[in-house]
């Protein structure tokens, strides 16, 4: 028994120590365990610190990147603002460029496009306004044309009536009258003009002796011996240069142009035959119908009817052609203007004198220039007196003729003595040894009295120098007054006993046929027709070229 009790001990002992084991061990491990979790809680929180540092970092920096988006986002869209504010300013300045273009463009379009309106307009009113003015200036020359031919005719008709009448009635009186008191008032009137003309003669004779002192004494010596020089007798004979005006070298030149300044007269005329023609014979119709052609013309009412009377008297019944009628009055013409186709003598007078008269724009002074042209090419010596006093524009035109012909002119001032200046122009003339002194007069219309005085006034002093001057007074006669020539050939005629006549611009009418009628009414030589305005253009008269170039052969 003591061992079962040692024994008992022994267990308790080891129970308790089991039991403290136990203890211990529970409480190391609830230690452990209570670390385990305090380190596991540590460990928790400290992954909560880095979980929550971790979640600020990130929302730091997701806060960063969103601010820094934001800006990014700000900046392009201001970016992109001011690329569109900037694209749309561009834009519209272009389109503000273009438009201000197009506007400029559209302007100058504009005004290009007015301007040639308004010159296609202007244009088509000018040729508008010409065609009027043609259309009534045609119109007005047709009407003309026909009144003058209307007047003339009556006039020449009243004319015809008036001298008739006048025949008769002087015829009448003279019957009537005894003989006796007719040669009682025959002598008592030519004593009376003898004594009238004694008288004017003498006054005239008186102031230009006066005025040829006058000269004298200013011009001196000089003058004196120009006035000792020998006047050329009048016995010495009318001995003249042989001049050939037609120069065979131009004579073809010289036709063209006769037909061609006389086309206006031959076309006219030429149309009035053709129109004729489409008759089948020569009867009485066809018959009035040429003599009023003829008449138109400008043939005159006599020589019409003596054509008509001929080609009557030769073909009346027959069939004629065209050429035939144009043939036969060219052969009746030539045959009638044979007579007056005289070319111009100028004789050894050393000067020959011309004394050239006309009415105002006759063609005086052209016809003087031409004859000196002509004749200077001949070699010949020609002196011009500037005798037109009233006008300074006829002086210089004479002046110019002479500076192209190299003839020296004898001028004084506007206003002085015509007669004076004849006086003078023919003691210069002498002096130099000239052979031919042509005289231009100023233009005058023959109803002018006091002017007609003038140029006999002018004759008078002429032939104190010398008896047989003027050798030639030429009438310049204008072919474009028509009938009107007949009365101007008479009045200057009667006035200063004109020795021959020249025709001018026969170029510029259809009345060419005057020159036929002043053949017949006075039997004047004709010594010249002018067809232009060059020197070439005035030609001698001849009656068989003039004829067939007016019947236009
Ligand atoms: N077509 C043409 N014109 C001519 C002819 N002869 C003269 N003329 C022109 O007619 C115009 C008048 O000629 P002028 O020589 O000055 O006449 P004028 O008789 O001296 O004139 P006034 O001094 O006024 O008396 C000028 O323009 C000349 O050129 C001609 O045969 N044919």
């Amino acid at each position: 028994m003591i061992w079962g009790f040692g024994k008992k001990k022994k267990e308790e002992k080891a129970r308790l120590e089991a039991e403290a084991r136990a203890r211990e061990e529970a409480e190391a491990r609830a230690r452990e365990e209570a670390e385990a979790r305090a380190r596991e809680e540590a460990e928790a929180r400290a992954r909560e610190e880095a979980a929550a540092r971790a979640r600020q970092e990130a929302e730091a920096r997701a806060r960063e990147e969103a601010e820094a988006r934001a800006r990014e986002e700000t900046e392009a869209r201001a970016r992109e603002e001011a690329e569109a504010r900037a694209r749309e300013e561009a834009e519209a300045r272009a389109r503000e460029e273009a438009e201000a273009r197009a506007r400029e463009e559209a302007e100058v379009r504009a005004r290009e496009e007015a301007e040639a309106r308004a010159r296609e307009e202007a244009e088509a009113r000018a040729r508008e306004e010409a065609e009027v003015r043609a259309r009534e200036e045609t119109e007005a020359r047709a009407r003309e044309e026909a009144e003058a031919r209307a007047r003339e005719e009556a006039e020449a008709r009243a004319r015809e009536e008036a001298e008739a009448r006048a025949r008769e009635e002087a015829e009448a009186r003279a019957r009537e009258e005894a003989e006796a008191r007719a040669r009682e008032e025959a002598e008592a009137r030519a004593r009376e003009e003898a004594e009238a003309r004694a008288r004017e003669e003498a006054e005239a004779r008186a102031r230009e002796e006066a005025e040829a002192r006058g000269r004298k004494q200013a011009r001196g010596q000089a003058r004196d011996t120009v006035a000792a020089a020998p006047v050329p007798s009048p016995a010495a004979g009318p001995e003249t240069f042989d001049i050939d005006w037609d120069e065979p070298q131009k004579k073809r030149g010289f036709l063209t142009r006769l037909r061609e300044g006389l086309s206006r007269s031959s076309s006219k005329l030429s149309r009035g035959i053709s129109d004729m023609m489409v008759m089948a014979e020569l009867d009485d119709d066809s018959l009035e119908y040429l003599e009023d052609v003829l008449i138109q013309s400008d043939l005159g009412v006599t020589t019409a009817s003596t054509l008509i009377q001929s080609l009557s008297s030769a073909r009346f019944g027959t069939s004629v052609t065209e050429q035939e009628v144009r043939e036969h009055f060219a052969g009746e013409v030539a045959k009638m203007l044979e007579p007056v186709a005289h070319p111009l003598m100028i004789q050894k007078a050393r000067p020959h004198v011309a004394l050239v008269v006309g009415v105002n724009g006759s063609g005086k002074t052209t016809t003087i220039g031409k004859i000196a042209k002509q004749l200077t090419d001949r070699k010949m010596r020609v002196g011009l007196a500037a005798g037109d006093t009233f006008r300074a524009a006829a002086v210089e035109q004479l002046r110019i003729w002479g500076e192209r012909t190299r003839c020296p002119v004898t001028a004084r001032d506007t206003g002085a003595d015509a007669a004076g200046l004849a006086y003078d122009a023919i003691q210069e003339s002498r002096q130099r040894g000239d052979d031919l002194l042509m005289i231009d007069t100023a233009g005058r219309l023959q109803n002018r009295t006091e002017l007609m005085d003038e140029l006999k006034k002018i004759v008078r002093v002429i032939k104190k120098l010398d008896e047989t001057a003027p050798h030639s007074v030429l009438l310049v006669i204008d072919a474009t007054v028509g009938q009107n020539a007949v009365q101007q050939v008479k009045v200057f005629r009667e006035m200063v006993g004109v020795t021959g006549l020249v025709v001018t611009k026969l170029d510029g009418t259809a009345k060419g046929g005057v020159v036929i009628s002043l053949a017949e009414a006075f039997g004047l030589p004709i010594h010249f027709v002018g067809v232009g305005e060059a020197p070439e253009d005035l030609r001698p008269f001849r009656a068989d070229e003039f004829a067939s170039s007016l019947m236009g052969l």
